[in-house]
Protein backbone atom coordinates (compact mmCIF):
# COMPACT_ATOMS: atom_id res chain seq x y z
CA UNK A 1 0.00 0.00 0.00
CA UNK A 2 1.11 3.56 -0.45
CA UNK A 3 0.57 6.10 2.47
CA UNK A 4 -2.32 7.99 1.59
CA UNK A 5 -0.42 10.87 4.04
CA UNK A 6 1.67 12.41 1.27
CA UNK A 7 -1.47 12.73 -0.94
CA UNK A 8 -3.73 14.00 1.88
CA UNK A 9 -0.51 16.46 2.50
CA UNK A 10 -1.22 17.64 -1.19
CA UNK A 11 -4.55 18.42 -0.93
CA UNK A 12 -4.10 20.18 2.20
CA UNK A 13 -1.54 22.64 0.05
CA UNK A 14 -3.95 22.59 -3.25
CA UNK A 15 -7.11 23.97 -1.38
CA UNK A 16 -4.70 26.52 0.17
CA UNK A 17 -2.58 27.97 -2.70
CA UNK A 18 -5.22 29.74 -4.18
CA UNK A 19 -5.38 32.15 -1.43
CA UNK A 20 -3.04 35.00 -2.72
CA UNK A 21 -3.58 37.64 0.22
CA UNK A 22 -0.83 39.21 2.49
CA UNK A 23 2.50 40.78 1.12
CA UNK A 24 6.12 39.91 1.21
CA UNK A 25 8.38 41.65 3.96
CA UNK A 26 9.99 44.25 2.14
CA UNK A 27 11.99 46.22 4.96
CA UNK A 28 14.79 43.46 4.48
CA UNK A 29 15.63 44.29 0.74
CA UNK A 30 16.46 40.68 -0.33
CA UNK A 31 13.17 38.95 0.92
CA UNK A 32 11.07 40.92 -1.41
CA UNK A 33 12.66 39.10 -4.33
CA UNK A 34 11.22 35.70 -2.99
CA UNK A 35 8.92 34.14 -5.12
CA UNK A 36 5.40 34.49 -3.51
CA UNK A 37 3.65 31.30 -5.51
CA UNK A 38 5.75 28.78 -3.13
CA UNK A 39 4.10 26.55 -0.34
CA UNK A 40 5.30 23.57 0.92
CA UNK A 41 4.52 21.40 4.17
CA UNK A 42 6.48 18.77 5.53
CA UNK A 43 5.36 16.57 9.02
CA UNK A 44 8.23 14.25 10.64
CA UNK A 45 7.06 11.86 13.27
CA UNK A 46 9.13 11.93 16.55
CA UNK A 47 10.42 8.51 14.95
CA UNK A 48 11.78 10.18 11.94
CA UNK A 49 9.25 9.33 9.23
CA UNK A 50 8.70 12.75 6.86
CA UNK A 51 5.77 13.34 5.08
CA UNK A 52 6.06 16.41 2.57
CA UNK A 53 4.31 18.07 -0.11
CA UNK A 54 4.98 20.72 -2.02
CA UNK A 55 7.88 23.28 -2.26
CA UNK A 56 9.80 20.99 0.58
CA UNK A 57 13.20 21.70 -0.58
CA UNK A 58 13.43 25.34 -1.10
CA UNK A 59 16.01 27.01 0.94
CA UNK A 60 14.74 30.37 2.82
CA UNK A 61 16.23 32.18 5.40
CA UNK A 62 15.17 30.94 8.73
CA UNK A 63 14.45 34.28 10.37
CA UNK A 64 12.36 34.41 13.30
CA UNK A 65 12.16 31.07 13.33
CA UNK A 66 16.01 30.44 15.13
CA UNK A 67 14.53 31.91 18.11
CA UNK A 68 13.12 29.24 20.20
CA UNK A 69 16.46 27.12 19.27
CA UNK A 70 18.50 30.13 20.39
CA UNK A 71 17.01 30.50 23.34
CA UNK A 72 16.63 26.67 24.16
CA UNK A 73 21.07 27.19 23.36
CA UNK A 74 20.99 30.21 25.62
CA UNK A 75 19.42 28.23 28.62
CA UNK A 76 22.08 25.22 28.08
CA UNK A 77 24.77 27.67 27.79
CA UNK A 78 24.06 30.10 30.53
CA UNK A 79 21.45 28.03 33.09
CA UNK A 80 17.72 29.07 33.20
CA UNK A 81 18.11 31.02 36.35
CA UNK A 82 20.57 33.33 34.43
CA UNK A 83 18.53 33.47 31.29
CA UNK A 84 15.48 34.23 33.23
CA UNK A 85 17.06 37.01 34.98
CA UNK A 86 17.30 38.56 31.90
CA UNK A 87 14.69 37.76 29.54
CA UNK A 88 11.05 37.78 30.87
CA UNK A 89 8.38 34.86 29.55
CA UNK A 90 5.04 36.73 29.20
CA UNK A 91 3.40 37.27 25.62
CA UNK A 92 3.40 41.06 24.81
CA UNK A 93 0.82 41.29 22.42
CA UNK A 94 2.70 44.01 20.76
CA UNK A 95 4.88 43.56 17.54
CA UNK A 96 7.92 41.46 17.16
CA UNK A 97 9.92 44.08 16.73
CA UNK A 98 9.22 46.39 19.13
CA UNK A 99 11.09 48.53 20.89
CA UNK A 100 10.24 48.21 24.76
CA UNK A 101 10.95 46.49 27.80
CA UNK A 102 8.61 45.45 30.82
CA UNK A 103 7.70 47.37 33.06
CA UNK A 104 9.05 47.21 36.67
CA UNK A 105 11.84 44.52 35.43
CA UNK A 106 13.11 45.91 32.67
CA UNK A 107 13.59 42.97 30.66
CA UNK A 108 12.50 41.93 27.15
CA UNK A 109 8.90 40.20 27.23
CA UNK A 110 10.24 37.45 26.22
CA UNK A 111 12.33 35.66 23.31
CA UNK A 112 10.51 35.19 20.65
CA UNK A 113 9.90 39.17 19.60
CA UNK A 114 13.26 40.51 18.67
CA UNK A 115 14.24 41.92 22.43
CA UNK A 116 13.97 39.24 23.90
CA UNK A 117 16.03 37.02 21.05
CA UNK A 118 18.83 39.71 20.73
CA UNK A 119 19.37 39.24 24.39
CA UNK A 120 18.79 35.05 24.05
CA UNK A 121 21.97 35.18 21.49
CA UNK A 122 24.36 37.11 23.43
CA UNK A 123 23.97 34.07 26.14
CA UNK A 124 24.86 32.12 23.70
CA UNK A 125 28.11 29.85 24.88
CA UNK A 126 28.23 32.57 27.56
CA UNK A 127 28.16 35.62 28.09
CA UNK A 128 31.77 35.99 27.30
CA UNK A 129 32.12 34.70 24.26
CA UNK A 130 33.11 36.81 21.02
CA UNK A 131 30.35 37.42 18.06
CA UNK A 132 32.34 34.46 15.91
CA UNK A 133 31.64 31.78 19.01
CA UNK A 134 27.95 32.24 18.92
CA UNK A 135 27.35 31.76 15.71
CA UNK A 136 29.30 29.18 15.31
CA UNK A 137 27.64 27.45 17.89
CA UNK A 138 24.14 28.65 16.60
CA UNK A 139 25.23 26.87 12.76
CA UNK A 140 26.87 24.00 14.41
CA UNK A 141 23.63 23.12 16.80
CA UNK A 142 21.24 23.88 13.67
CA UNK A 143 22.87 21.42 11.56
CA UNK A 144 23.16 19.04 14.14
CA UNK A 145 18.87 19.66 14.57
CA UNK A 146 18.16 19.70 10.88
CA UNK A 147 20.66 16.73 9.94
CA UNK A 148 22.26 18.31 7.66
CA UNK A 149 25.29 21.19 7.61
CA UNK A 150 23.73 24.75 7.12
CA UNK A 151 24.94 27.94 6.14
CA UNK A 152 24.19 31.38 6.53
CA UNK A 153 23.22 33.51 3.33
CA UNK A 154 25.55 36.29 3.64
CA UNK A 155 23.69 38.61 0.72
CA UNK A 156 20.60 38.31 3.03
CA UNK A 157 22.78 39.13 6.26
CA UNK A 158 24.21 41.83 4.00
CA UNK A 159 20.80 43.10 2.68
CA UNK A 160 18.81 43.36 6.53
CA UNK A 161 22.14 44.82 8.16
CA UNK A 162 21.93 47.72 5.63
CA UNK A 163 18.18 48.53 7.29
CA UNK A 164 19.04 46.93 10.44
CA UNK A 165 18.05 50.61 12.42
CA UNK A 166 15.38 49.06 14.71
CA UNK A 167 17.62 46.09 15.82
CA UNK A 168 20.25 47.99 16.54
CA UNK A 169 17.82 50.47 18.65
CA UNK A 170 16.60 47.53 20.11
CA UNK A 171 20.41 46.38 21.45
CA UNK A 172 21.75 49.64 22.18
CA UNK A 173 18.36 49.65 24.56
CA UNK A 174 19.58 46.79 26.19
CA UNK A 175 22.72 47.48 26.46
CA UNK A 176 22.03 50.75 28.64
CA UNK A 177 19.66 48.87 30.51
CA UNK A 178 22.37 46.34 31.73
CA UNK A 179 20.72 43.45 30.06
CA UNK A 180 23.75 42.71 26.88
CA UNK A 181 26.83 43.95 28.06
CA UNK A 182 28.81 43.14 24.63
CA UNK A 183 29.16 45.75 21.81
CA UNK A 184 25.12 46.00 20.49
CA UNK A 185 26.28 45.83 17.08
CA UNK A 186 28.21 43.05 17.80
CA UNK A 187 25.29 41.04 18.76
CA UNK A 188 23.02 42.36 16.41
CA UNK A 189 25.14 41.28 13.89
CA UNK A 190 25.38 37.74 15.36
CA UNK A 191 21.50 37.84 15.14
CA UNK A 192 20.84 38.82 11.95
CA UNK A 193 23.39 36.08 11.00
CA UNK A 194 21.61 33.78 13.36
CA UNK A 195 18.59 35.24 11.30
CA UNK A 196 19.99 34.62 7.62
CA UNK A 197 20.50 30.78 8.12
CA UNK A 198 19.22 28.95 4.76
CA UNK A 199 16.53 25.72 5.55
CA UNK A 200 14.26 24.36 3.47
CA UNK A 201 10.64 22.98 5.12
CA UNK A 202 11.88 19.67 5.00
CA UNK A 203 14.76 20.73 7.47
CA UNK A 204 12.52 22.90 10.08
CA UNK A 205 10.01 19.83 10.38
CA UNK A 206 13.10 18.04 11.88
CA UNK A 207 13.79 20.69 13.80
CA UNK A 208 10.58 21.31 15.07
CA UNK A 209 9.90 17.30 15.78
CA UNK A 210 13.66 17.11 17.52
CA UNK A 211 11.50 19.68 19.67
CA UNK A 212 8.43 17.44 19.54
CA UNK A 213 10.67 14.48 20.73
CA UNK A 214 12.27 16.22 24.11
CA UNK A 215 15.21 17.08 22.79
CA UNK A 216 16.14 13.88 20.60
CA UNK A 217 16.66 14.16 16.39
CA UNK A 218 14.64 11.85 15.56
CA UNK A 219 17.03 10.71 13.06
CA UNK A 220 20.16 10.77 13.96
CA UNK A 221 18.87 9.72 17.68
CA UNK A 222 21.34 12.24 19.27
CA UNK A 223 19.98 14.66 22.06
CA UNK A 224 20.35 17.76 21.43
CA UNK A 225 18.17 19.82 23.97
CA UNK A 226 17.73 18.51 27.25
CA UNK A 227 14.25 17.84 27.85
CA UNK A 228 13.36 20.39 30.89
CA UNK A 229 14.74 22.84 28.32
CA UNK A 230 12.58 21.68 25.96
CA UNK A 231 9.31 22.06 27.99
CA UNK A 232 10.82 25.64 28.84
CA UNK A 233 10.84 26.65 25.11
CA UNK A 234 7.59 24.78 23.98
CA UNK A 235 5.87 26.92 26.71
CA UNK A 236 6.93 30.14 25.42
CA UNK A 237 6.37 29.20 22.20
CA UNK A 238 3.21 28.60 23.04
CA UNK A 239 2.29 31.72 24.78
CA UNK A 240 4.28 33.81 22.38
CA UNK A 241 5.51 32.46 19.29
CA UNK A 242 2.49 33.72 17.01
CA UNK A 243 3.49 37.55 18.50
CA UNK A 244 0.44 39.62 18.80
CA UNK A 245 -1.88 36.20 17.18
CA UNK A 246 -0.99 33.92 20.16
CA UNK A 247 -4.71 33.80 21.39
CA UNK A 248 -6.30 33.02 18.04
CA UNK A 249 -3.38 30.39 17.31
CA UNK A 250 -3.63 28.94 20.76
CA UNK A 251 -7.62 28.18 20.57
CA UNK A 252 -7.74 27.18 16.67
CA UNK A 253 -4.52 25.68 16.28
CA UNK A 254 -3.39 24.64 19.29
CA UNK A 255 0.56 23.34 18.89
CA UNK A 256 3.24 25.51 20.13
CA UNK A 257 4.67 27.03 17.23
CA UNK A 258 7.04 30.14 15.92
CA UNK A 259 6.88 32.22 12.31
CA UNK A 260 9.19 33.85 10.69
CA UNK A 261 9.11 37.26 8.46
CA UNK A 262 10.62 34.77 5.47
CA UNK A 263 7.22 32.81 5.61
CA UNK A 264 7.96 30.07 7.50
CA UNK A 265 5.93 28.53 10.26
CA UNK A 266 6.86 25.81 12.59
CA UNK A 267 4.67 23.82 14.95
CA UNK A 268 5.57 21.02 17.64
CA UNK A 269 3.51 19.15 19.48
CA UNK A 270 5.28 17.15 21.86
CA UNK A 271 5.19 13.43 21.87
CA UNK A 272 3.58 13.08 18.64
CA UNK A 273 5.46 15.64 15.51
CA UNK A 274 6.55 18.22 14.36
CA UNK A 275 6.05 20.14 11.34
CA UNK A 276 6.90 23.56 9.03
CA UNK A 277 4.90 25.15 6.24
CA UNK A 278 6.47 27.68 3.94
CA UNK A 279 4.66 30.18 2.05
CA UNK A 280 6.41 34.04 2.17
CA UNK A 281 3.34 35.79 2.03
CA UNK A 282 2.38 37.60 5.72
CA UNK A 283 -0.30 38.33 7.06
CA UNK A 284 -0.53 41.74 9.11
CA UNK A 285 1.21 40.30 11.73
CA UNK A 286 3.98 38.92 9.79
CA UNK A 287 3.13 35.14 9.91
CA UNK A 288 3.00 33.70 6.74
CA UNK A 289 -0.66 33.56 5.31
CA UNK A 290 -1.10 30.15 4.15
CA UNK A 291 1.53 28.75 6.67
CA UNK A 292 -1.28 29.70 9.07
CA UNK A 293 -3.94 28.64 7.00
CA UNK A 294 -2.47 24.91 6.96
CA UNK A 295 -1.55 24.58 10.06
CA UNK A 296 -5.32 25.37 11.04
CA UNK A 297 -6.02 22.77 8.40
CA UNK A 298 -4.22 20.25 9.66
CA UNK A 299 -5.12 20.84 13.24
CA UNK A 300 -8.93 20.82 12.52
CA UNK A 301 -8.54 17.52 10.06
CA UNK A 302 -6.50 15.51 12.32
CA UNK A 303 -6.75 16.50 16.41
CA UNK A 304 -3.47 17.67 16.92
CA UNK A 305 -4.08 20.21 19.37
CA UNK A 306 -2.35 20.19 22.66
CA UNK A 307 -5.80 20.38 24.17
CA UNK A 308 -6.95 17.80 22.10
CA UNK A 309 -7.81 14.98 25.03
CA UNK A 310 -5.67 11.94 24.89
CA UNK A 311 -6.33 9.55 27.96
CA UNK A 312 -2.85 7.49 28.06
CA UNK A 313 -3.43 6.25 31.41
CA UNK A 314 -6.60 4.07 29.57
CA UNK A 315 -4.56 1.57 27.53
CA UNK A 316 -1.95 1.49 30.84
CA UNK A 317 -2.66 -1.94 31.94
CA UNK A 318 -4.72 -5.22 30.64
CA UNK A 319 -6.75 -7.38 33.11
CA UNK A 320 -4.48 -8.82 35.75
CA UNK A 321 -3.93 -12.66 34.79
CA UNK A 322 -4.36 -15.09 37.73
CA UNK A 323 -2.34 -18.52 38.03
CA UNK A 324 -2.91 -21.31 40.40
CA UNK A 325 0.20 -23.73 40.83
CA UNK A 326 -0.23 -27.48 42.38
CA UNK A 327 -0.15 -25.99 45.90
CA UNK A 328 -2.89 -23.83 45.32
CA UNK A 329 -1.01 -20.75 45.53
CA UNK A 330 -1.91 -17.92 43.35
CA UNK A 331 0.13 -15.59 41.43
CA UNK A 332 -1.19 -12.43 39.94
CA UNK A 333 0.36 -10.74 36.94
CA UNK A 334 -0.11 -7.35 35.80
CA UNK A 335 1.32 -6.18 32.84
CA UNK A 336 1.96 -2.47 32.12
CA UNK A 337 2.54 -1.00 28.56
CA UNK A 338 2.92 2.22 26.69
CA UNK A 339 3.42 5.53 28.78
CA UNK A 340 3.47 5.71 32.34
CA UNK A 341 2.53 8.99 33.85
CA UNK A 342 0.73 10.28 36.90
CA UNK A 343 -2.58 9.43 35.86
CA UNK A 344 -1.38 6.06 34.25
CA UNK A 345 0.19 5.25 38.13
CA UNK A 346 -2.54 5.75 39.66
CA UNK A 347 -4.61 3.28 37.85
CA UNK A 348 -1.87 0.68 38.53
CA UNK A 349 -2.07 1.63 42.38
CA UNK A 350 -6.15 1.41 42.37
CA UNK A 351 -5.70 -2.25 40.92
CA UNK A 352 -3.36 -2.92 43.29
CA UNK A 353 -5.14 -1.43 46.14
CA UNK A 354 -8.30 -3.98 45.04
CA UNK A 355 -5.68 -6.85 44.75
CA UNK A 356 -7.10 -9.35 47.47
CA UNK A 357 -3.51 -10.21 48.90
CA UNK A 358 -4.73 -12.67 51.82
CA UNK A 359 -3.91 -16.04 49.56
CA UNK A 360 -1.54 -14.27 47.18
CA UNK A 361 1.57 -15.98 46.64
CA UNK A 362 3.34 -13.68 44.27
CA UNK A 363 2.63 -10.62 42.33
CA UNK A 364 4.94 -10.04 39.01
CA UNK A 365 4.81 -6.86 36.92
CA UNK A 366 5.56 -6.59 33.72
CA UNK A 367 7.18 -3.43 32.27
CA UNK A 368 8.38 -5.65 29.30
CA UNK A 369 6.10 -3.40 27.04
CA UNK A 370 5.98 0.58 28.61
CA UNK A 371 8.80 2.48 26.77
CA UNK A 372 8.73 5.67 28.82
CA UNK A 373 7.88 5.81 32.54
CA UNK A 374 7.61 9.53 34.31
CA UNK A 375 9.60 9.57 37.76
CA UNK A 376 6.71 10.17 39.64
CA UNK A 377 4.82 6.49 38.19
CA UNK A 378 8.39 5.47 38.65
CA UNK A 379 8.12 6.31 42.76
CA UNK A 380 4.19 5.69 42.41
CA UNK A 381 5.06 1.99 41.26
CA UNK A 382 7.76 1.38 43.95
CA UNK A 383 6.03 2.35 46.60
CA UNK A 384 3.01 0.27 45.33
CA UNK A 385 5.04 -2.52 45.32
CA UNK A 386 6.68 -2.30 48.74
CA UNK A 387 3.59 -2.08 50.56
CA UNK A 388 2.40 -5.26 48.70
CA UNK A 389 5.30 -7.23 49.87
CA UNK A 390 4.41 -5.84 53.04
CA UNK A 391 1.40 -7.72 52.70
CA UNK A 392 3.82 -10.76 52.54
CA UNK A 393 3.19 -11.43 48.59
CA UNK A 394 6.72 -11.97 46.78
CA UNK A 395 6.56 -8.89 44.47
CA UNK A 396 8.69 -8.93 41.18
CA UNK A 397 9.28 -6.54 38.80
CA UNK A 398 10.17 -7.81 35.47
CA UNK A 399 11.89 -4.56 34.26
CA UNK A 400 14.04 -5.16 31.03
CA UNK A 401 14.48 -1.53 29.98
CA UNK A 402 15.44 -1.01 33.44
CA UNK A 403 12.76 2.20 33.32
CA UNK A 404 13.07 1.88 37.44
CA UNK A 405 16.65 2.87 37.60
CA UNK A 406 18.30 3.58 40.71
CA UNK A 407 15.26 5.30 42.17
CA UNK A 408 13.87 2.31 43.38
CA UNK A 409 16.84 0.72 45.23
CA UNK A 410 16.54 3.80 47.30
CA UNK A 411 12.73 4.80 47.57
CA UNK A 412 12.69 1.51 48.65
CA UNK A 413 15.36 1.31 51.22
CA UNK A 414 16.00 -2.16 50.10
CA UNK A 415 18.00 -3.77 47.42
CA UNK A 416 15.68 -4.19 44.01
CA UNK A 417 17.10 -6.64 41.39
CA UNK A 418 15.30 -6.73 38.13
CA UNK A 419 13.24 -10.13 38.14
CA UNK A 420 13.39 -11.20 41.62
CA UNK A 421 11.20 -10.90 44.50
CA UNK A 422 10.98 -7.20 46.12
CA UNK A 423 12.11 -7.35 49.64
CA UNK A 424 9.86 -6.46 52.07
CA UNK A 425 11.51 -3.04 53.48
N1 LIG B 1 9.81 38.15 12.40
C1 LIG B 1 11.01 37.87 11.95
O1 LIG B 1 11.24 36.85 11.33
C2 LIG B 1 12.05 38.90 12.22
C3 LIG B 1 13.46 38.44 11.97
C4 LIG B 1 14.34 39.50 11.41
N2 LIG B 1 15.66 39.02 11.24
C5 LIG B 1 14.33 40.72 12.31
O2 LIG B 1 15.04 40.75 13.27
O3 LIG B 1 13.66 41.69 12.08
Amino acid sequence: MRSPLPDYLLEVVDACASDRSGALADYIPDLARADPERLGVALSTIDGEVYAAGDVDVEFTIQSISKPFVYALAIQDSGLDEVLRRISVEPSGNAFNELSLEAGTGRPYNPMINAGAIASHALVVDGLSSEDERVERVLEAFSELAGRELHVNEAVFESEMSTAHRNLGIAHMLRAQGIIEDDPEEIVRGYTRQCSIDVTARDLALMSATLANSGRQPQSGRRIIDPRVVRQVLSVMLSCGMYDAAGDWITTVGIPAKSGVSGGVIGALPGQLGLAVFSPRLDEHGNSVRGVQVCERLSADTGLHLMESVQPARSIMSAPEVDIDGDGARTVTVRLRGSMLFTGAERVLRALSQLDTGDLGSLVVDLEDVFTMSDVAVRMLVEAGRRVALDGVSVTVHDPGELLGDVSADALGAAVVVDEPLAAG
